[in-house]
């Protein structure tokens, strides 16, 4: 806008300084934040001295004029006219230099801060964007129930409820009622919130987390994988251009995003365990690795990469084993660059009845608790795969964070679940 243009602004004080009669606010709306000068020879005594009284996070509404100053931020700072402050603040709590968990502790406050909603603008694109991508690639967003009656990655992450009497538990997944839907819909997706009882804190895990997941019919693992990288490049390169000053503002390093192009590499998990056995890393074939395992595959790739073709008895019962190596299943595991590792885990489902009941048992589950997953295996059975995609999981990637935990407004996790 041009100087000298007339506007007029509501929102909270977000730093506040004053020079002998003239009191300087950055006053903060959901755009941004703008310097104010309030000076009492234009607004009055009465009016100054409520200025003058009105603290940090105070919430106001100014008129003014706009003009150029290179010292306020953004180059332009408002000459109030007239105002008045709405809602007088307390000493704000948060200064600027306190810890993790006093921070957590506030994080109702916190959530004003400009590095946090920075990320939130994030998250809010790429939730826009994966919804975009999918509804013109003609799939239809569903939704599942979060209050369930059986596990789906395995018992050992499962919250149970008490439903009225009879247990029940809070969804890991919306996977398995997303493969009902495809008989019908054929390609469905859903964001909903999945839970899973991590025991220890880590970076990347949080019990409670936002899941977008997909299920297509007719679909095989490596037409997952086609359609799969066709989305991370949709949804990052447009993030990069709507969000590309909070993703500045964070600090993010735009290069490394815009190498985020189809197609991706893969690796089997054979290789992957070939690399950290040369790499001193003490593991043998069939076993499991977690984080630290995969920041040091992420070095192999500066993109998003596939780990592929797990063993069969390190994935869940649902995966479709490969019919040219009975050892390993049709899965994948999406890992992004810089450290940050699994962002998605998909795979080709199993699509026989009695090689699904099988696998149940051979798990250790009772099969009575799946009954109406096997029945989609008795009528009109098809090949189908799909994955899970953890939302703040990509957003830690995509913005560069340190911690899971910013990823998200109010993080769950062991010892935290307040506010
Ligand atoms: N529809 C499907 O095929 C999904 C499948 N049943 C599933 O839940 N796979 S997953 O356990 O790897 O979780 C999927 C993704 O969910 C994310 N995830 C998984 N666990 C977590 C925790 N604890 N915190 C945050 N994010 C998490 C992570 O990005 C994983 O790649
Ligand atoms: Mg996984």
């Amino acid at each position: 806008m041009e100087d000298g243009s007339e506007v007029s602004i509501r929102g909270w004080i977000h730093r506040k300084f004053q020079v002998g009669k003239k009191i300087f606010i950055r006053v903060r709306d959901s755009s941004g934040v703008i310097q104010c000068v309030i000076e009492e020879g234009v607004v009055g005594k009465e009016k100054f001295n409520e200025f003058e009284g009105a603290k940090r996070e105070s919430s106001v509404v100014v008129s003014g004029k706009l003009r150029t100053d290179e010292r306020a931020p953004g180059g332009k700072e408002m000459y109030v006219s007239e105002g008045k402050v709405v809602g007088f603040a307390d000493d704000f709590p948060i200064k600027g230099y306190e810890g993790v968990e006093f921070l957590l502790d506030n994080r109702h406050l916190w959530l004003r801060s400009t590095y946090l909603t920075n990320v939130m603008k994030v998250k809010h694109t790429a939730l826009k964007l994966l919804r975009e991508f999918h509804t013109q690639e003609g799939w239809w967003e569903v939704t599942p129930p979060i209050i369930t009656s059986s596990a789906v990655e395995g018992g050992a992450t499962l919250f149970k409820v008490d439903y009225f009497g009879e247990p029940a538990y809070l969804s890991q997944s919306a996977q398995f009622y997303l493969e009902v839907l495809i008989y019908s819909l054929e390609k469905v997706f859903a964001l909903t919130p999945s839970f899973r009882a991590e025991k220890s804190r880590t970076r990347r895990h949080l019990s409670e987390y936002y899941h977008f997941e997909i299920e297509g019919a007719w679909m095989d693992m490596e037409e997952l994988m086609k359609f799969t990288e066709r989305t991370v490049e949709y949804v990052v390169q447009n993030l990069i251009d709507e969000r590309q000053k909070e993703l500045e503002d964070l600090g993010r390093d735009i290069e490394s995003l815009k190498r985020v192009k189809a197609p991706f590499e893969r690796i089997t998990y054979t290789k992957a365990i070939e690399f950290l056995k040369q790499n001193g890393v003490n593991i043998e074939w069939g076993n499991d690795y977690g984080a630290d395992e995969e920041a040091m595959l992420t070095k192999l790739f500066d993109r998003p990469f596939f780990v592929t073709h797990f063993p069969k008895t390190i994935k869940p019962f649902y995966m479709k084993v490969d019919e040219n190596d009975e050892r390993v299943v049709k899965g994948f595991d999406l890992l992004a660059p810089e450290g940050y590792g699994e962002i998605i885990g998909g795979s080709q489902r199993e699509d026989s009845y009695d090689v699904l009941l099988k696998r149940i048992v051979e798990q250790g589950y009772d099969p009575k608790d799946y009954y109406w997953y096997l029945d989609l295996r008795k009528y009109g059975s098809v090949p189908h795969s799909g994955y899970g995609l953890g939302i703040e999981r990509l957003v830690m990637w995509v913005a560069g964070l340190e911690h899971i935990r910013d990823a998200i407004p109010f993080p769950r996790f062991r010892e935290r679940s307040k506010p």
